[in-house]
């Protein structure tokens, strides 16, 4: 025999009231939705009375009225469809149950905010008592009824006589909250003004707060505006430009750049994209604000548009995508996947076409969001196209765009980290050698795609071999002088796994430069760990270490402090000068000495020292002289 399963009421009205919200601001919203949906059962009511074209009964104002109340309650009032006994029975007694999704009672649910049959029950979160005072206009003959539900679950449902001091003038229902304890501030005048401009501004009807003057007077103010921001109608651009600019300062509290205009007719979406004024991370969470059928579902709306429009924050509305439950975020559905893919298809149009302007705003823009750029040329061939004419690079022979680097070089050589790139620079400039800074978020994937797309270009991470290429050897003469000073140079910083090599090259201060691959420093990094691990994980690395030479290091026969190395007399110092200027070169390309490293230097400085008390102070040599054996 089949069941149904037994409910605690206490606990499910506890679950969705408390648990479900993230705060208890949420309430009004959820009685202005009821409200505004109440009026469009009501408007299809007065459409279906009479013939095409002139409504059988005289409209009813589209007004929902904020009372706040002397003893700390507040009162919503509707001129919606009201509801008869048996309606409030069936839907407001019974969780789950929604008059929007069904077709009986209502056009269907596509015109209605709610559907979830549960959102009344918000109000717990901020009173132990909703009373609801109705009265129908589908049937004007019914009787008035008050329903009043608490929160562990009871609730009562009654007639009212046509003298009860609640009986409604008019069709339409009215929410009467007390405050709970502690809670009261939720309830107050000035917290329900903020959230029903908040949720409720845009809303196609009056939305009305009841105030009292220091007169005592009571008056009733319009919290509504009458259009979307966007949809205003402006004398010029330029006033309409201005108009947007002061709206993102007021809802989303930055100056933009600029303003997208964002239109989706199938998605039922307006709204505009605000091109953010400083650079922003890309995995900085994009935070949009985001109206359903014009009330506001959340102002950090995540999600919206694809990973790489990290650069603006929308302000939209929509009727077609639906939101959770909750109504803080969005249902990932058929709907978002098509809308998303809409939004980032008209971002990426006006990225195009901005950066195609090539004017002060195009340079502007690109200086501000280059990371977007390229986050998009990565997935988009139209954007890596541009990209590659447009978008400067960092490169040793000053700032460039890949096109002009290979129109100029023919070739497009680059380093995958900036170290790389600031150790080369100095030297790759004096050569006029052009190596692009790859070093940064995204580029290396980048130029590897900028190689796929472009395949008659080389594009590829400079070696050494490229670097020494074009450093000028030696004229044979010198190069005759210097071979056993070069040898002895070499058997000194051999032990450091590193090959030497002298050459002549600006600029001069530089005394020498440490080359290595990227393979090179795998092996080398292999071979380090071999040194550091134990025999047995040694053992397995090994098999991987390359038996080559992986650090190369270059010097330069124009610095003076090379030459007194390779001019020194004592064997002893020419090892301790040869082993001091390893160290430099490898401080030099920015990176941090080992232990054995930094050994090798302290025995160099103690040498250098030892033989400068020994032999008291040597004159410095002559540069022009010989070489010493
Ligand atoms: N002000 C009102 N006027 C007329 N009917 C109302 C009013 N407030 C609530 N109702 C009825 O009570 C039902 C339940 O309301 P509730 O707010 O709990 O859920 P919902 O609005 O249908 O869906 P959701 O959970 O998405 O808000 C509604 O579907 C509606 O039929």
């Amino acid at each position: 025999m089949s069941q149904t399963f037994q409910v605690d009421l206490g606990g499910i009205v506890d679950l969705l009231a408390r648990h479900l919200y993230s705060s208890p601001r949420v309430y009004l919203r959820e009685l202005l939705q009821n409200g505004v949906d109440a009026i469009t059962a009501r408007d299809d009511l007065a459409g279906e009375a009479g013939p095409p074209g002139q409504l059988g009964r005289p409209a009813a104002p589209r007004r929902i009225t904020l009372r706040p109340l002397p003893d700390g309650g507040l009162e919503v009032t509707d001129t919606g469809v009201g509801l008869t006994l048996a309606e409030a029975r069936e839907l407001l007694a019974t969780i789950g149950r929604s008059s929007k999704r069904d077709l009986e009672l209502g056009t269907g649910r596509e015109q209605f905010l709610g559907q979830f049959g549960i959102g009344l029950l918000s109000a717990f979160m901020v009173t132990d008592e909703i009373e609801l005072v109705s009265r129908s206009a589908r049937d004007p003959h019914a009787s008035a009824i008050a329903w009043r539900g608490h929160a562990d679950g009871r609730y009562s449902l009654t007639e009212l006589p046509d003298d009860d001091p609640r009986h409604p003038e008019a069709a339409g229902s009215t929410v009467r909250l007390r405050p709970r304890r502690d809670l009261e501030h939720w309830l107050e005048a000035a917290t329900v003004e903020s959230l029903a401009r908040d949720y409720g501004s845009l809303l196609p009807v009056e939305l009305l707060l009841e105030e009292r003057l220091a007169s005592g007077e009571m008056r009733l103010r319009d919290l509504a505006e009458p259009d979307l921001p966007w949809e205003r109608s402006f004398a010029t651009p330029r006033a309409r430009e201005l108009a947007l600019r002061a709206h993102c300062e007021t809802t989303l509290g930055f100056t933009p750049l600029a303003a997208i205009d964002l239109e989706i007719p199938v998605a039922g979406l307006s709204g505009v994209a605000y091109v953010l004024p400083s650079a922003v991370s890309p995995t900085t969470s994009s935070a949009h604000r985001v109206y359903l059928k014009r009330m506001l579902l959340g102002t950090k709306v995540d999600d919206l548009l694809p990973p790489w429009a990290f650069f603006v924050r929308c302000v939209l509305n929509t009727s077609a995508v639906r939101p959770t439950a909750s109504r803080e975020g969005l249902y990932e559905d058929d709907i978002l996947l098509a809308t998303r893919h809409a939004l980032g298809a008209r971002i990426r149009q006006w990225t195009l076409d901005t950066l195609a302007l090539r004017d002060g705003g195009s340079a502007q823009f690109l200086a501000v969001h280059h990371l977007a750029v390229r986050a998009l040329a990565l997935v988009d061939d139209d954007m890596l196209d541009l990209a590659i004419d447009v978008l400067p690079y960092e490169c040793t022979t000053g700032q460039a765009t890949l096109a002009q680097i290979h129109a100029t070089h023919g070739q497009i050589h680059f380093t995958p980290t900036v170290e790389g790139f600031r150790r080369i620079a100095p030297v790759a400039h004096a050569q006029n050698l052009s190596v692009v800074n790859a070093g940064y978020v995204y580029d290396a994937d980048l130029l590897e795609r900028v190689r796929r797309r472009r395949p008659q270009w080389t594009v590829s991470p400079i070696t050494s071999a490229d670097v020494s290429q074009v450093l000028s050897p030696l004229e044979p003469m010198r190069q005759l002088e210097t071979t056993d000073a070069l040898e002895a140079v070499r058997a000194a910083v051999l032990p450091s796994g590193c090959d030497l090599d002298l050459r002549s090259f600006e600029p001069h201060e530089i005394p020498s430069l440490l080359l290595d691959d990227r393979d090179a420093e795998h092996a080398r990094d292999v071979s380090e760990t071999l040194a550091q691990g134990s025999d047995l994980w040694g053992g397995v690395l090994g098999q991987f270490a390359k038996p080559s030479t992986v650090r190369r290091m270059v010097l330069n026969d124009k610095n003076p402090a090379v030459r007194d190395v390779l001019e020194a007399r004592d064997t002893q110092v020419r090892a301790a000068g040869a082993q001091a200027l390893y160290v430099t070169a490898l401080l030099l390309s920015g990176r941090p000495l080992s232990v054995s490293e930094a050994t090798l230097m302290n025995g160099a400085l103690s040498t250098l020292l030892r033989s400068a008390a020994g032999s008291g102070d040597r004159p410095p040599s002559d540069p022009a002289q010989g070489p010493l054996s």
